[in-house]
């Protein structure tokens, strides 16, 4: 596999290169012979410029670097292999350890790699998604991020804290990128299913951005990780000496959106055509802020809006892996486990899409939705009723408040149980045994929480005991399960990767002021129709990871094109409103396509 992908080297770096490549460095480029400003050693400590062994003679000359390496000229394709020949022998020589042990030594490897040489580290993640993303990402982010006092060795994107108050405007401006396209910003306080870790969560905007990269083609350059510390209240983290954020509990109220608000009219008026990412805020912030930011800047929130399109798409999936026509999506019976940031954003996106089909109002549509959090079935009796959750809640006479979730199973006989509660293990054998009763014929079940031990159910267990007839989707990968009646039972990634790295890239190549809802459904509905039928029926709902920048450049083209009809588009580069508006579905693409970034070493001095 591996070696196939070093065979198909030079005609996919060659194709890369007549497209967009060597772009990067003639954007930054100052007049002269060489195209890079800095000399010998600071170019071979810069990641963005650094070759390694890779630097041809002529750049040796010129730039300052002869003597400064081993003498012998290394191919890209030698690089990329020997490094593949270490990442091998790791893995060999961690064989019995640890999972933890072995992820981690695995993640190291590969961040030692980003932080020598940039353009080494996203090829071989492009090249090798299915075995890296684990890993960059969830699960695997989740351990550095609950590590990450002790992993550290150098920053990675900009940290603000509660203290730089007053100070942000000009802190951006320390950002050495001229430009900056896309920002992952969180404030670590809901760390995937592992709560509040604090500054630590600083390595979630650092694994989105590898896959914005990876998946969507964004310039590595042009990315920014952002950390906002207002505290922590994780009392293991402020008692421990290593803890590298501020030692104080967690800012609240108004104070809290002072720092956010801050922030944002910092970056904006820095790069304002960036477009930010908000990922992993508690719930409360993630609704407050979303509903603060999204008239005024170009944003959105990945957990609320991309999880709710990935889990729409897989919704409408299951209802075409039952045979049954898409229509048929307003008769389905949906519980959804967790009412937070998630589970909520994935309910009120359903219930719009079943009002718009059946041409309901929004409250009759949510007749067939059970919405079940920590204290149990939602419903209208409960005292202090969450605002969010009201529309919800159910009738206490057609199932008790607080029933637990083998009742609900059990009375409701659902088509689809959906957990996003973050808490490992809640459907248990009694949960998945009571899916079998099912009205569907094909029950749906969907652990979505991460990282792995957070999902509510492992993959063999729900096609143990909810039986082999079902679909199954989680939100970290698990293998494929080999099933008694001798076929696969397939594991379905439903992770908002499929959709985030679309909805930035199509805002950003549309120069859209805003992201706005129809944007968000075009993404959705783009991924629900991306897969054939006769896959659907095999229960495969997402494409394969391998197949990640593909996707993303369908979903960016869905993105833009709803822009452009919702009128909010400012053009991108040279590519003005007019032109994106004449464009076919297919050129579209095509754009998006030829605007993705593809790492290849470009020539750091003209030619003489
Ligand atoms: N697969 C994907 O693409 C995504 C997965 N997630 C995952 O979803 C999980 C939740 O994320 P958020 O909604 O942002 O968290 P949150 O903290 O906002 O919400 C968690 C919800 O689960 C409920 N809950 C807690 N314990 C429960 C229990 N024992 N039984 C039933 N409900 C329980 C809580 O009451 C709350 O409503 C996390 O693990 C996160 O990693 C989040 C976004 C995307
Ligand atoms: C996937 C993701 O965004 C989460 O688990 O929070
Ligand atoms: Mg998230």
């Amino acid at each position: 596999m591996m070696w196939r992908n070093i065979a198909g080297f030079s005609k996919a770096a060659a194709a890369a290169a007549r497209t967009h490549g060597s772009r990067r460095y003639l954007s930054s480029a100052i007049p002269g012979p060489c195209i890079v400003h800095k000399r010998g050693a600071d170019i071979l400590h810069d990641p963005w410029f650094n070759k390694d062994t890779g630097f041809p003679l002529t750049e040796r000359d010129r730039l300052g670097l002869r003597g400064l390496l081993p003498p012998r000229v290394i191919s890209f394709e030698q690089q990329y292999a020997r490094f593949i020949e270490s990442f091998r022998s790791l893995e060999r020589n961690t064989q019995g350890q640890p999972d933890n042990v072995v992820s981690l030594a695995k993640w190291r490897i590969l961040n030692r790699l980003h932080d020598r040489n940039e353009t080494l580290y996203y090829r071989v993640l492009i090249d090798n998604i299915k075995d890296f993303a684990p890993i960059i990402y969830t699960p695997t982010v989740g351990l550095v991020c609950q590590n990450y006092s002790g992993l550290y060795r150098r920053p990675r994107g900009m940290y603000f804290s509660a203290k730089d108050k007053g100070e942000m405007m000009s802190m951006i401006y320390n950002w050495p990128a001229h430009q900056v396209d896309m920002i992952v910003i969180t404030d670590g306080s809901r760390i995937l299913g592992l709560g509040d870790l604090g500054v630590q969560g600083i390595g979630i905007p650092i694994g989105k951005l590898d896959m914005y990269v990876a998946a969507a083609g964004i310039n590595p350059q042009r990315v920014l990780p952002i950390m906002l510390d207002v505290g922590t209240n994780n009392q293991k983290l402020l008692q421990n000496p290593l803890y590298l954020g501020l030692r104080q509990p967690r800012l609240e109220g108004e104070e809290y959106l002072e720092i956010v608000d801050e922030f944002m009219e910092a970056a904006f008026t820095r790069w304002p055509k960036a477009v930010v990412q908000f990922e992993d805020f508690q719930a409360k912030w993630a609704f407050e802020t979303l509903d603060r930011y999204r008239k005024k800047f170009c944003m959105f929130n990945d957990d609320v809006q991309g999880t709710a399109g990935v889990a729409l798409a897989g919704l409408l999936g299951t209802v075409r892996a039952q045979g049954r026509p898409l229509s048929d999506f307003v008769n389905q019976k949906i519980v959804v486990v967790g009412a937070g940031s998630a589970g909520l954003g994935v309910t009120k996106t359903a219930v719009q899409a079943v009002a718009r089909m059946a041409g309901i109002s929004f409250a009759e549509a949510t007749k067939n939705f059970y919405l079940i959090d920590k204290d149990g079935l939602v419903t209208t009796e409960r005292s202090k009723l969450d605002p969010a959750v009201v529309p919800f809640a159910k009738n206490p006479a057609e199932i008790r408040e607080g029933a637990s979730i083998v009742e609900v199973v059990k009375t409701v006989r659902p088509h689809v149980l959906l957990g996003l509660s973050g808490v490992g293990g809640i459907f248990t054998e009694e949960v998945l045994k009571a899916m079998r009763e099912s009205d569907s014929c094909k029950p749906a079940i969907f652990a979505m929480s991460n990282p792995t031990l957070n999902a509510e159910c492992t993959a063999a267990d729900a096609f143990k005991h909810a039986g082999e007839n079902i679909v199954f989707g989680s939100g970290s990968p698990f293998e494929n399960v080999q099933l008694e009646n001798g076929s696969v039972g397939h594991v379905n990634q439903a992770n908002n990767m499929y959709l985030f790295p679309g909805i930035g890239l199509g805002t950003l190549l549309s120069g859209a002021r805003i992201v706005t809802d129809g944007m968000l459904l075009a993404a959705a509905e783009c991924l629900a129709s991306y897969m054939t039928d006769e896959e659907v029926q095999k229960g495969i709902l997402y494409p394969s990871i391998n197949n990640i920048r593909h996707i993303t450049a369908e979903v960016g083209a869905a993105v833009l094109r709803a822009a452009v009809t919702d009128d909010i588009v400012e053009g991108h580069g040279d590519v003005g409103p007019r032109d994106l508006s004449h464009m076919s579905k297919e050129e579209t693409v095509d754009y998006i396509t030829r605007n993705m970034w593809f790492p290849i070493y470009s020539p750091l001095v003209h030619e003489k």
